[in-house]
């Protein structure tokens, strides 16, 4: 059993079934296909407007995509502190920038205010050439920390950042677990509040391996379809991606994956209410639950086989556990019974 990651999921029977379909004949290859063009069509509906789409096959590779399309080599990208593109990519977003300066955010949650955010383009030097320029503003939707931004946050954020000059990134590697607990509109929470350009994570939703970046002001996308492919991200097989995010938007299955996963997220919460002296670092508000466990609880349910992040770092008791579309109730049941076994013998195994 594994909560490591929502990564760690197999992948739904409807992707590789449409694979399959994929696979049952020829097609036009580096996005010329069918199966492109109706995965662009399913976006344009879901999101009712004439974005873009480029199709990649990680997040990073998106939000680094993304992001060198809308900062230049001399620009600042503002985003949290904790932000998995500063702290998780390896320097993919300054690498396909050409340098651009990543700046840190400060803010609890894992969130960023618009205090914080105007603190720091206080800072800013616009049109100084000896200094970076203020150019983007990165927002994780859901954060990192498994919390969200409500869309009049991002309104009020993305309104600060183009009242400077700044566009607007949304890093949605979650972003389908946002909009199943926000219950609103894609728009909303996206071009509607002011957001520019939008990483539309399938993969951990449950894809093989699929992400869309979609520019919801198509002049942004100019250069994107020549960075995509000088970061090796053209799939001459494309509609293999395609067909993955084509059937994730058909019938609402992303919501419904997303919504399994974050409904086990609850039924875990709730299950650790049972369980004397944890308490959760953060509120959880879509599929990731952070806490921290009474002491031994953790190595015992390492000790069972169970996979989980040590969030606080190795023997750390703060953990993350991270439900996905698969996750059923008794797994989560399990989990909670194994973990005040472990509580009630003083983590003694
Ligand atoms: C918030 C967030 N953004 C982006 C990514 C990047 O995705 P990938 O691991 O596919 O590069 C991840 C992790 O998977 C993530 O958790
Ligand atoms: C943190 C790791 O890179 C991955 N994004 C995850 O959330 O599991």
């Amino acid at each position: 059993m594994n909560f490591a990651s929502d990564n760690v999921a197999s992948v739904p029977q409807e992707i590789l079934e449409a694979i399959a379909v994929a696979n049952q004949s020829s097609a036009m290859p580096y996005g010329a296909d069918d199966m492109t063009a109706l995965a662009l069509r399913r976006f344009r509906e879901l999101f009712e407007c004439e974005l873009a789409m480029f199709a990649v096959a990680t997040g990073t590779a998106a939000n680094a995509l993304a992001l060198s399309c809308i900062c230049p080599p001399w620009g600042e990208i503002y985003c949290h502190e904790g932000a998995h593109i500063i702290e998780s990519e390896c320097g993919a977003p300054e690498f396909f920038t050409n340098g651009a300066k990543l700046v840190p955010i400060p803010g609890e949650n894992g969130k960023i205010t618009p205090e914080g955010l105007t603190q720091v383009l206080a800072t800013t030097a616009p049109g100084n050439p000896q200094k970076t320029q203020p150019a983007a503003l990165s927002l994780s939707q859901a954060t990192e920390c498994g919390t969200l931004y409500q869309p009049d946050e991002i309104h009020t954020l993305a309104e600060i950042a183009h009242a400077h000059g700044l566009k607007v990134h949304m890093d949605g590697a979650r972003f389908a677990n946002a909009v199943a607990t926000l219950a609103t509109a894609p728009s909303e929470i996206t071009w509607e509040a002011g957001v520019d350009v939008l990483s539309f994570g399938a993969t951990k939703n449950g894809a093989l391996a699929a992400e869309a970046v979609l520019f919801f002001d198509p002049a942004l996308a100019d250069e994107a379809a020549f960075r995509r492919k000088r970061g090796g991200h053209v799939f001459s097989k494309m509609r293999f991606l395609s067909a993955q995010l084509a059937a994730s938007l058909a019938d609402g299955r992303w919501l419904s994956w997303a919504t399994q996963a974050n409904a086990m997220a609850e039924r875990l919460t709730q299950g650790l209410a049972r369980l004397p002296g944890t308490r959760l670092l953060y509120p959880v508000e879509a599929n990731e639950v952070f806490a921290a466990l009474p002491d031994g609880v953790a190595d015992g349910l390492e000790a069972d086989g169970i996979g989980f992040y040590r969030w606080g770092g190795p023997g750390s008791s703060e953990v993350r556990f991270v439900t996905n579309w698969q996750t059923l109730p008794q797994d989560i049941d399990y989990l909670i019974d194994r973990a005040l076994m472990h509580a009630a013998r003083g983590g003694r195994g």
